[in-house]
């Protein structure tokens, strides 16, 4: 069974150009020219329930503007999207009760009033009962760390306060589906892992399905079991985190301790260090042309090992090679 299904979808964007100087400013008062910006051209995929699905791409690829497709915000000029049966633009206000939806760069939170306020607005814009909202807000309130901030105007909220509302306030009417676009954006070290073990405890305890957009690949290595990639409005790579890890990512970070000592390594070692110290090397290892075994091999030969790390090959690494391979 699937929840999304989204078909050959295509959307431009007229762009009004605009020259310098007072006389092109003039002209353009009578005579205005115009660009257009294909934001998506050809873009197919479908979603299962519950998957958590990492929707990424250089800027400007056209994530936003699909997610914007998705919740019902925007009309594609060509194309079908079908999400638990609606399509997204039509029929609006049934739709929208079904998803939740996180913009990290925009606040969809009334500004001057307390936290609160908002969330029980939303609860009469999506006709939640009494009873489900109650149980709901306990919930968020307690698993987002909530209670000290609920009674505080938006605008007096830090960041990562504020993103924690955010996410509560699109999940106040149990939607099935979350749309979360760079929810991480800015915020601190502390509070995106708070963000990240939150996303993943819900849609693991609720069976949510979740697209997510970011530019931090800590994100999707946290959350992410598949990903779609695209660029230039185009999809160019769909799969399961683990199968690209296989395709792409045959390097390994070798970090080895060892008794102080000024050895120079092998000269076949050489190339492969990406620090060393008289304690410590870190080395690069392509398994499809050498062998981690063998190289542990060589440096006890050399040194006395302490500790052997190692660890597979940052994902954000992985996604560059992609990024490079497809010219994006
Ligand atoms: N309302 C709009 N009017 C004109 N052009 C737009 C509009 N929205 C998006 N675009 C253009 O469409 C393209 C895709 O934009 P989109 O915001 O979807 O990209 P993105 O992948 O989300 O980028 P980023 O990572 O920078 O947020 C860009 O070239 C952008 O300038």
């Amino acid at each position: 069974m699937l929840v999304i299904r989204v078909n050959g979808l295509a959307k431009s964007f007229k762009v009004a150009k605009r020259s310098s100087g007072l006389t092109e400013a003039l002209k353009a008062l009578f005579y205005r020219k115009h660009t257009i910006v294909q934001a998506l051209q050809d873009i197919s995929f479908s979603i299962e329930p519950g998957e958590i699905v990492g929707y990424i791409g250089p800027n400007g690829a056209g994530k936003s503007t699909t997610i914007k497709v998705m919740s019902g915000i925007l009309v594609p000029d060509q194309g079908t999207c079908e999400i638990m049966g609606f399509t997204p633009w039509k029929n609006r206000a049934n739709y929208v009760k079904n998803i939740g939806v996180v913009f990290g760069q925009r606040s969809q939170l009334w500004w001057d009033v307390p936290v609160i306020d908002s969330f029980e607005l939303l609860k009469d814009i999506y006709k939640v009962s009494y009873h489900d909202y109650q149980e709901n807000l306990t919930m968020l309130i307690d698993l987002l760390n909530l209670k000290d901030i609920i009674h505080t105007p938006v605008r007096q909220l830090s960041l990562g306060q504020r993103m924690r509302c955010e996410i509560a306030a699109s999940l106040i009417h149990n939607p099935k589906i979350l749309f979360l676009d760079e929810p991480t954006i800015g915020l601190d070290a502390v509070s995106k892992i708070a963000v990240r073990k939150f996303i993943q405890d819900y849609a693991k305890e609720k069976k949510v399905t979740v697209v997510l957009t970011t530019h931090d690949m800590s994100d999707i290595e946290a959350l992410a079991t598949r990903i779609i990639l695209i660029g230039k409005g185009q999809l160019f790579y769909d799969g399961s985190v683990t199968t690209l890890r296989e395709s792409y990512g045959s390097q390994k970070i070798l970090t080895i301790d060892y008794q102080k000592s000024n050895v120079e390594l092998d000269t076949s070692l050489q190339s492969l260090i990406l620090s060393k110290t008289e304690e410590r090397i870190i080395l690069r290892v392509d398994t499809k042309t050498a062998n981690v075994s063998k190289i542990i091999g060589q440096l006890s030969s050399q040194v006395e090992l302490i500790d052997v790390s190692i660890e597979a090959e940052p994902i954000e690494d992985i996604i560059i090679k992609l990024y490079k391979e497809y010219q994006i």
